[in-house]
């Protein structure tokens, strides 16, 4: 059976006996009610208009600790908000003023002869933590994420790199000349030069500025740090030495804003204890000649490489600076705030809209999140894409927080959870295999790959091929665990490096913002 009218129809038809008057006013009505639609309609589009005009980004940095995700922000920073990051260099001092510190007590502590590498202790890799999925979440701002880790070499020695082995290849190799091995605690026989316990009594007053400078940077309720003896003649356990960690964001930088030289003049005048002195680098200022004999002296050097302590390759290393750094008015370059370290603990959140004219950028509001350490859960499924740093450099290195495990293993492990996560199937991913400026100088100086990496066999143990090889390495493990097919770039990156990642960064913005613009687009 056939039915001509439509139900709707009879509803919204004109009933049959309507007057002109009725009709009219109906008219009236009806038109008004498709003028309001049509503004409905209007008001939806400008709205999805202003929200693609105003767009926001979110981005996502992923690496093992010391990988280079905070520098790869400062990198963003320093490109799209240049005034408040130029502004923010004074704060910086400290940090450096630290790394100093730092450096030197390594140096002493390596001179001591009776001084030993610490045991290794073990912890999971990061992606077995990372795997611990959402059940074991590391909450922002809490102790539970607080890792402090022991890290008095930060795993620039590889004395126990042999201790685990490598991926799947199982290719950690072990030199048994220099390796002696996690059960041997290696005592170095060599005689201390006399002049070093001279330099050793002059460079005292740095266990003050390290303490004054843990003061400033670390908020108070914050676990102390383990301080080291200057003097030698540590009690047992005291010989790890932690590194200095801040939580992310701007907290540090504000309390180190208020107590800046150039802040404290305006203060000075109603704190009658105020001055724009700072009194560690006074103290850095008195000292240098001190610590670049002590970094000169060749007996020095003949140590650490005995040691296998190498500064050079670790982060926030100054001290072939420190005349330029511990000068009285030293004021921190963009190069040098990017060169200094200071440990991410927690997760955070950064926004920022770009200050600069980026074309059809403009005013996009970008979100960065900075993920301290190697700890993250997969409650990032909205962002836009993740920048995983994988620092190939450390492929003759073992981790700080657990010297029996090999540093590119964790990355690839790592890498691996990342690829493989249900909940970030959907996002796009950015591989940055980072610290290429110390592999090329590594490889340069003759350290082979093959001993650390087996299944690398007899392929050249240049840059080209290396890089090459471990991208190689990554793409595939994408590809194989990749849930879905989704976009996929990898850079060969020195973060620390201002010319080269500027360009990488534009195209990571570029690619990022279109892959937004089209899903935009689909909504
Ligand atoms: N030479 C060199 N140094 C780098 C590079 N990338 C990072 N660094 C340095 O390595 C150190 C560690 O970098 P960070 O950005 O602090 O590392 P992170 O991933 O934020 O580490 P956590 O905060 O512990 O998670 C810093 O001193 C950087 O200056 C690089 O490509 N080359
Ligand atoms: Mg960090």
């Amino acid at each position: 059976m056939l039915h001509n009218d439509d139900p709707l129809d009879a509803v919204l038809r004109p009933p049959p006996d309507e007057t002109q008057e009725e009709a009219a006013v109906r008219e009236a009505r009806e038109m008004e009610a498709r003028r309001v639609s049509a503004q409905i309609d209007a008001d939806i589009k400008a709205e999805r208009q202003a929200r693609r005009k105003k767009r926001i980004v979110r981005l996502l940095l992923l690496g093992q600790s010391e990988s280079g995700k905070s520098t790869t922000l400062r990198q963003f920073q320093r490109l799209y908000t240049p005034t408040a990051f130029r502004e923010e260099r004074i704060l910086w001092r400290a940090v450096i003023q630290l790394n100093i510190v730092r450096s030197i007590r390594t140096i002493l502590y390596a001179l001591d002869p009776t001084s030993s590498t610490s045991p290794p202790r073990r912890r999971s890799p990061s992606s077995i933590m990372a795997l611990a999925g959402p059940s074991a979440p590391p909450q922002p701002g809490t102790s539970a994420d607080a890792y402090n880790y022991d890290n008095y070499y930060a795993g620039y020695n590889n004395n126990y790199a042999s201790a685990s082995g490598y991926a799947s290849d199982g290719a950690v190799d072990s030199d048994p000349e220099s390796d002696p091995g996690p059960s041997s605690q290696s005592r170095f026989n060599f005689d201390p030069a006399p002049e070093w316990e001279a330099l050793r009594a002059r460079l005292l007053p740095l266990q003050h500025v390290e303490a004054l400078l843990i003061a400033r940077l670390v908020p108070p309720n914050e676990d102390e740090p383990t301080r080291l003896d200057f003097g030698g003649g540590l009690p047992p356990g005291a010989e790890v030495m932690k590194e200095i960690f801040v939580r992310p964001g701007n907290r540090w930088k504000a309390s180190e804003h208020q107590k800046s030289p150039a802040n404290s003049r305006s203060h000075s005048r109603s704190h009658s204890h105020g001055s724009d002195r700072d009194e560690a680098q006074e103290a850095l200022t008195a000292c240098a000649p001190a610590m670049m004999a002590l970094w000169a002296d060749p007996g020095v050097r003949a140590v650490l490489r005995r040691r296998k302590v190498r500064l050079e390759e670790g982060p926030g290393f100054f001290l072939n600076d420190l005349e330029r750094v511990t000068a009285p008015n030293y004021l921190p370059t963009d190069d040098d705030v990017l060169r200094a370290r200071l440990k991410t603990v927690g997760v955070s959140e950064y926004t920022f809209e770009m200050e600069v004219s980026t074309g059809r950028e403009t005013g996009t509001e970008w979100r960065i999140v900075d993920v301290g350490g190697t700890t993250w859960v997969p409650f990032f499924d909205d962002v836009d894409a993740i920048i995983f740093l994988a620092p190939i450099a450390g492929f003759d290195q073992v981790l700080a927080e657990d010297r029996t495990v090999n540093r590119l293993e964790d990355s690839v492990l790592l890498w691996k959870a990342v690829c493989s996560n249900k909940l970030l199937a959907g996002v796009d991913l950015v591989l940055f295999l980072n610290k290429c400026d110390i592999l090329e100088r590594k490889l340069a100086a003759g350290v082979q790959l093959v001993r650390y990496v087996r299944s690398y066999a007899e392929r050249e143990n240049t840059f080209a091929a290396v890089s090459q090889y471990l991208r190689g390495k990554f793409s595939a493990i994408h590809r194989e665990y990749s849930p879905n097919p989704r976009k996929f770039y990898a850079f060969c990156t020195s973060v620390t490096d201002t010319a080269t990642t500027a360009g990488i960064i534009a195209s990571v913005r570029d690619m990022v913002v279109r892959q937004h613009l089209k899903q935009s687009k689909l909504l």
